[in-house]
Protein backbone atom coordinates (compact mmCIF):
# COMPACT_ATOMS: atom_id res chain seq x y z
CA UNK A 1 0.00 0.00 0.00
CA UNK A 2 1.11 3.39 -1.01
CA UNK A 3 -1.74 5.53 0.53
CA UNK A 4 -4.35 5.61 2.86
CA UNK A 5 -7.28 7.75 2.81
CA UNK A 6 -9.63 8.33 5.28
CA UNK A 7 -12.87 10.48 5.58
CA UNK A 8 -11.69 12.88 3.71
CA UNK A 9 -14.34 15.74 3.62
CA UNK A 10 -13.85 18.41 1.14
CA UNK A 11 -15.86 21.69 0.81
CA UNK A 12 -16.05 24.53 -1.26
CA UNK A 13 -18.01 27.43 0.59
CA UNK A 14 -20.68 25.20 2.05
CA UNK A 15 -21.12 22.85 -0.69
CA UNK A 16 -19.72 19.43 0.33
CA UNK A 17 -17.94 18.18 -2.80
CA UNK A 18 -16.50 14.98 -1.13
CA UNK A 19 -17.93 13.17 1.72
CA UNK A 20 -16.13 11.09 3.93
CA UNK A 21 -14.82 8.92 1.49
CA UNK A 22 -12.07 6.34 2.49
CA UNK A 23 -10.05 4.28 0.38
CA UNK A 24 -6.44 2.92 -0.02
CA UNK A 25 -4.00 3.08 -2.93
CA UNK A 26 -2.02 0.02 -4.03
CA UNK A 27 1.83 0.67 -5.12
CA UNK A 28 2.19 0.35 -8.57
CA UNK A 29 -1.21 -0.08 -9.52
CA UNK A 30 -3.80 1.60 -12.06
CA UNK A 31 -6.68 2.96 -10.11
CA UNK A 32 -9.09 4.19 -12.56
CA UNK A 33 -11.75 6.88 -10.74
CA UNK A 34 -15.59 7.29 -12.63
CA UNK A 35 -18.57 9.15 -12.22
CA UNK A 36 -20.62 11.37 -13.30
CA UNK A 37 -19.34 15.24 -13.54
CA UNK A 38 -19.37 16.97 -10.64
CA UNK A 39 -19.31 13.92 -8.71
CA UNK A 40 -15.82 14.96 -6.84
CA UNK A 41 -13.25 13.08 -8.91
CA UNK A 42 -11.32 16.03 -9.41
CA UNK A 43 -11.06 17.23 -6.12
CA UNK A 44 -10.07 14.03 -5.04
CA UNK A 45 -7.20 13.91 -7.04
CA UNK A 46 -6.11 17.51 -6.07
CA UNK A 47 -6.63 16.33 -2.47
CA UNK A 48 -3.60 13.90 -3.23
CA UNK A 49 -1.11 16.60 -3.48
CA UNK A 50 -3.06 19.35 -1.71
CA UNK A 51 -3.83 21.44 -4.77
CA UNK A 52 -7.13 22.45 -3.30
CA UNK A 53 -5.57 24.42 -1.03
CA UNK A 54 -4.97 26.69 -3.64
CA UNK A 55 -8.60 27.44 -3.34
CA UNK A 56 -9.75 30.18 -0.71
CA UNK A 57 -13.15 28.74 -0.17
CA UNK A 58 -11.62 25.15 0.44
CA UNK A 59 -11.91 23.43 3.21
CA UNK A 60 -10.26 20.00 3.97
CA UNK A 61 -11.49 17.10 7.11
CA UNK A 62 -10.14 13.75 7.33
CA UNK A 63 -6.37 12.19 6.95
CA UNK A 64 -4.73 11.46 3.89
CA UNK A 65 -1.53 9.15 4.48
CA UNK A 66 1.44 8.62 1.53
CA UNK A 67 4.45 6.12 1.80
CA UNK A 68 6.62 8.44 -0.14
CA UNK A 69 10.35 7.63 -0.50
CA UNK A 70 9.43 5.36 1.80
CA UNK A 71 8.65 7.52 4.62
CA UNK A 72 4.96 7.86 5.74
CA UNK A 73 3.76 11.68 5.20
CA UNK A 74 0.27 12.79 6.80
CA UNK A 75 -0.64 15.40 4.41
CA UNK A 76 -2.99 17.61 6.74
CA UNK A 77 0.22 18.33 9.01
CA UNK A 78 2.35 18.85 5.84
CA UNK A 79 3.95 22.39 6.37
CA UNK A 80 3.57 25.26 3.59
CA UNK A 81 7.39 24.69 3.21
CA UNK A 82 7.42 20.92 1.84
CA UNK A 83 4.47 21.29 -0.58
CA UNK A 84 7.20 21.84 -3.54
CA UNK A 85 8.60 17.99 -2.30
CA UNK A 86 4.96 16.75 -2.33
CA UNK A 87 3.85 18.12 -5.40
CA UNK A 88 7.07 16.70 -6.98
CA UNK A 89 6.38 13.42 -5.73
CA UNK A 90 2.56 13.58 -6.60
CA UNK A 91 2.93 14.59 -10.06
CA UNK A 92 -0.49 15.92 -11.61
CA UNK A 93 -1.32 16.06 -15.50
CA UNK A 94 -4.72 18.20 -15.88
CA UNK A 95 -7.24 17.62 -18.58
CA UNK A 96 -6.24 19.91 -20.55
CA UNK A 97 -2.25 20.56 -21.78
CA UNK A 98 -1.45 23.43 -19.30
CA UNK A 99 2.21 24.69 -21.04
CA UNK A 100 4.72 27.52 -19.82
CA UNK A 101 5.53 30.02 -22.39
CA UNK A 102 8.40 29.40 -24.53
CA UNK A 103 10.10 26.46 -25.94
CA UNK A 104 10.11 22.85 -25.36
CA UNK A 105 13.11 22.67 -23.60
CA UNK A 106 11.57 25.54 -21.56
CA UNK A 107 8.50 23.79 -20.28
CA UNK A 108 10.77 21.11 -18.85
CA UNK A 109 13.87 23.04 -18.12
CA UNK A 110 12.13 25.54 -15.70
CA UNK A 111 10.49 23.23 -12.89
CA UNK A 112 14.00 21.54 -12.73
CA UNK A 113 15.56 24.25 -12.47
CA UNK A 114 13.31 26.69 -10.48
CA UNK A 115 10.80 23.97 -8.54
CA UNK A 116 13.49 21.33 -7.78
CA UNK A 117 16.58 23.51 -7.93
CA UNK A 118 18.66 21.04 -10.32
CA UNK A 119 22.18 22.52 -12.30
CA UNK A 120 21.62 23.30 -16.17
CA UNK A 121 23.60 20.05 -16.67
CA UNK A 122 21.08 17.89 -14.79
CA UNK A 123 18.19 19.48 -15.47
CA UNK A 124 18.87 18.40 -19.45
CA UNK A 125 19.12 15.15 -18.56
CA UNK A 126 16.54 14.05 -16.68
CA UNK A 127 14.54 16.32 -19.40
CA UNK A 128 15.73 13.89 -21.80
CA UNK A 129 14.72 11.14 -19.37
CA UNK A 130 11.25 12.29 -19.17
CA UNK A 131 10.46 13.12 -22.85
CA UNK A 132 11.66 9.33 -23.73
CA UNK A 133 9.89 7.98 -20.60
CA UNK A 134 6.48 10.28 -22.09
CA UNK A 135 7.64 8.22 -25.61
CA UNK A 136 8.00 11.73 -26.71
CA UNK A 137 11.81 12.16 -27.59
CA UNK A 138 11.92 11.05 -31.09
CA UNK A 139 9.53 13.48 -32.15
CA UNK A 140 11.09 16.65 -30.48
CA UNK A 141 14.68 15.44 -30.23
CA UNK A 142 15.78 17.96 -33.35
CA UNK A 143 13.77 20.78 -31.93
CA UNK A 144 13.52 21.19 -28.51
CA UNK A 145 13.76 25.42 -29.27
CA UNK A 146 10.69 25.53 -30.97
CA UNK A 147 7.87 26.82 -29.45
CA UNK A 148 5.58 24.09 -27.42
CA UNK A 149 2.62 25.32 -28.77
CA UNK A 150 3.61 24.14 -32.12
CA UNK A 151 3.13 20.28 -31.10
CA UNK A 152 0.00 18.78 -31.42
CA UNK A 153 -2.35 18.10 -28.87
CA UNK A 154 -1.52 14.62 -28.50
CA UNK A 155 2.38 15.77 -28.55
CA UNK A 156 1.24 18.99 -25.85
CA UNK A 157 -0.32 16.27 -23.28
CA UNK A 158 2.81 13.84 -23.51
CA UNK A 159 5.07 17.12 -22.67
CA UNK A 160 2.93 17.82 -19.75
CA UNK A 161 3.41 14.52 -18.59
CA UNK A 162 7.67 14.24 -19.20
CA UNK A 163 7.54 17.25 -17.19
CA UNK A 164 5.48 15.53 -14.63
CA UNK A 165 7.85 12.73 -14.74
CA UNK A 166 10.94 14.62 -14.94
CA UNK A 167 10.15 15.72 -11.25
CA UNK A 168 10.29 11.58 -10.84
CA UNK A 169 6.95 11.45 -9.09
CA UNK A 170 5.75 8.32 -7.05
CA UNK A 171 2.25 8.81 -7.64
CA UNK A 172 0.47 10.07 -10.86
CA UNK A 173 -2.17 11.50 -10.59
CA UNK A 174 -4.15 12.02 -14.42
CA UNK A 175 -7.11 13.94 -14.78
CA UNK A 176 -9.21 12.47 -18.47
CA UNK A 177 -5.50 11.71 -20.05
CA UNK A 178 -7.32 10.88 -23.15
CA UNK A 179 -10.07 13.46 -22.93
CA UNK A 180 -8.86 15.51 -26.18
CA UNK A 181 -7.17 13.09 -27.84
CA UNK A 182 -8.31 11.53 -30.86
CA UNK A 183 -8.96 7.83 -30.56
CA UNK A 184 -5.53 6.46 -32.16
CA UNK A 185 -3.03 9.13 -30.28
CA UNK A 186 -5.65 8.08 -27.08
CA UNK A 187 -4.42 4.20 -27.43
CA UNK A 188 -1.00 5.76 -27.45
CA UNK A 189 -1.46 7.07 -24.63
CA UNK A 190 -3.07 4.39 -22.49
CA UNK A 191 0.10 2.00 -23.44
CA UNK A 192 2.13 4.26 -21.99
CA UNK A 193 0.18 4.20 -18.63
CA UNK A 194 0.33 0.74 -18.70
CA UNK A 195 3.94 0.65 -19.29
CA UNK A 196 4.39 3.84 -16.35
CA UNK A 197 2.57 1.64 -13.72
CA UNK A 198 5.35 -0.63 -13.93
CA UNK A 199 7.41 1.65 -12.20
CA UNK A 200 4.91 4.09 -10.39
CA UNK A 201 1.36 4.85 -9.11
CA UNK A 202 -1.30 6.03 -11.12
CA UNK A 203 -4.55 7.33 -10.25
CA UNK A 204 -6.53 8.23 -12.79
CA UNK A 205 -9.97 10.01 -14.10
CA UNK A 206 -11.98 8.02 -16.84
CA UNK A 207 -15.10 8.90 -18.17
CA UNK A 208 -15.05 5.94 -20.57
CA UNK A 209 -16.06 2.16 -18.78
CA UNK A 210 -13.49 0.44 -21.50
CA UNK A 211 -10.68 2.73 -20.97
CA UNK A 212 -11.32 1.97 -17.08
CA UNK A 213 -11.76 -2.03 -17.71
CA UNK A 214 -8.60 -1.80 -19.97
CA UNK A 215 -6.45 -0.26 -17.73
CA UNK A 216 -7.88 -0.15 -14.09
CA UNK A 217 -6.45 -2.30 -11.86
CA UNK A 218 -8.75 -1.09 -9.22
CA UNK A 219 -11.88 0.53 -10.62
CA UNK A 220 -13.58 3.12 -7.95
CA UNK A 221 -17.10 4.71 -8.69
CA UNK A 222 -17.75 7.95 -7.41
CA UNK A 223 -21.55 9.39 -6.81
CA UNK A 224 -22.27 13.00 -5.65
CA UNK A 225 -19.20 13.14 -3.45
CA UNK A 226 -19.02 9.65 -1.88
CA UNK A 227 -17.37 6.34 -3.73
CA UNK A 228 -19.97 4.01 -4.07
CA UNK A 229 -18.11 1.12 -5.13
CA UNK A 230 -14.55 -0.09 -5.47
CA UNK A 231 -12.69 -3.19 -6.20
N1 LIG B 1 -12.41 25.56 -6.93
C1 LIG B 1 -13.70 25.31 -6.77
N2 LIG B 1 -14.53 26.22 -6.19
C2 LIG B 1 -15.83 25.96 -6.01
N3 LIG B 1 -16.42 24.79 -6.38
C3 LIG B 1 -15.65 23.86 -6.95
C4 LIG B 1 -14.25 24.06 -7.18
N4 LIG B 1 -13.75 22.94 -7.77
C5 LIG B 1 -14.79 22.09 -7.91
N5 LIG B 1 -15.92 22.63 -7.42
C6 LIG B 1 -17.26 22.00 -7.39
O1 LIG B 1 -17.11 20.73 -6.80
C7 LIG B 1 -17.94 19.77 -7.45
C8 LIG B 1 -17.08 18.60 -7.87
O2 LIG B 1 -16.18 19.02 -8.89
P1 LIG B 1 -15.08 18.05 -9.51
O3 LIG B 1 -14.36 18.85 -10.55
O4 LIG B 1 -14.30 17.43 -8.43
O5 LIG B 1 -16.02 16.95 -10.19
P2 LIG B 1 -15.64 15.84 -11.27
O6 LIG B 1 -16.30 14.58 -10.81
O7 LIG B 1 -14.19 15.81 -11.50
O8 LIG B 1 -16.40 16.39 -12.55
P3 LIG B 1 -16.01 16.26 -14.15
O9 LIG B 1 -16.19 14.82 -14.48
O10 LIG B 1 -17.00 17.15 -14.81
O11 LIG B 1 -14.59 16.75 -14.29
C9 LIG B 1 -18.62 20.50 -8.59
O12 LIG B 1 -19.91 20.87 -8.18
C10 LIG B 1 -17.76 21.72 -8.79
O13 LIG B 1 -18.52 22.81 -9.26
Amino acid sequence: MIGEIDELSVRFGSTEVLKRVSLTLQERKVHVLSGPSGSGKTTFLRALNRLNDSFGDCHTTGRIRLWLDDQPVQLESLSQARLPYLRQRVGMVFQHPQLLPGTIADNLLLPLTVVAGLSRTRARERMEQGLVQAALWPEVAGRLTAPAVSLSGGQQQRLCLARTLALKPQILLLDEPTASLDPETALQIETLITELSRQLTIVMVSHSPEQAQRLGDHRLQFERGRVVSGH
